[in-house]
């Protein structure tokens, strides 16, 4: 499988598994609470570098107590293994607070 097949929700379902993502159709989107709106920040500066170092980057919401992560391949349109590893990536760091 290479890191541009867009893949099914059956085939993401098993890596979602215990994380906050769910699968959107083109895009996996997951929010977490943090707090208030400085805890949202803090995460997404965590996030931030790792996204670099993959270059592979999600859009992301800021609120007042919680951020939310879209996470998609742009360049094919889908959700692909991209994804998947960033959205472990960002699940580890939000789950650390
Ligand atoms: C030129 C650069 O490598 C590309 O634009 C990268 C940057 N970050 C990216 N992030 C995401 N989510 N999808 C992409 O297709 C993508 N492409």
């Amino acid at each position: 499988m290479s890191d541009s097949t867009i893949l099914t929700a059956d085939e993401t379902a098993g890596d979602l598994a215990g994380t906050a993502f769910e699968y959107a159709g083109d895009h996996l989107v997951a929010t977490f609470d943090t707090g208030d709106f400085l805890g949202a920040v803090r995460v997404l500066d965590t996030v931030a570098p790792i996204a670099e170092e993959m270059n592979h980057h999600p859009d992301v919401r800021l609120g007042y107590g919680s951020i939310t992560f879209f996470v998609s391949s742009h360049d094919v349109g889908g959700v692909t293994a991209r994804d998947l590893q960033l959205a472990r990536r960002i699940q580890e760091i939000a789950e650390a607070g």
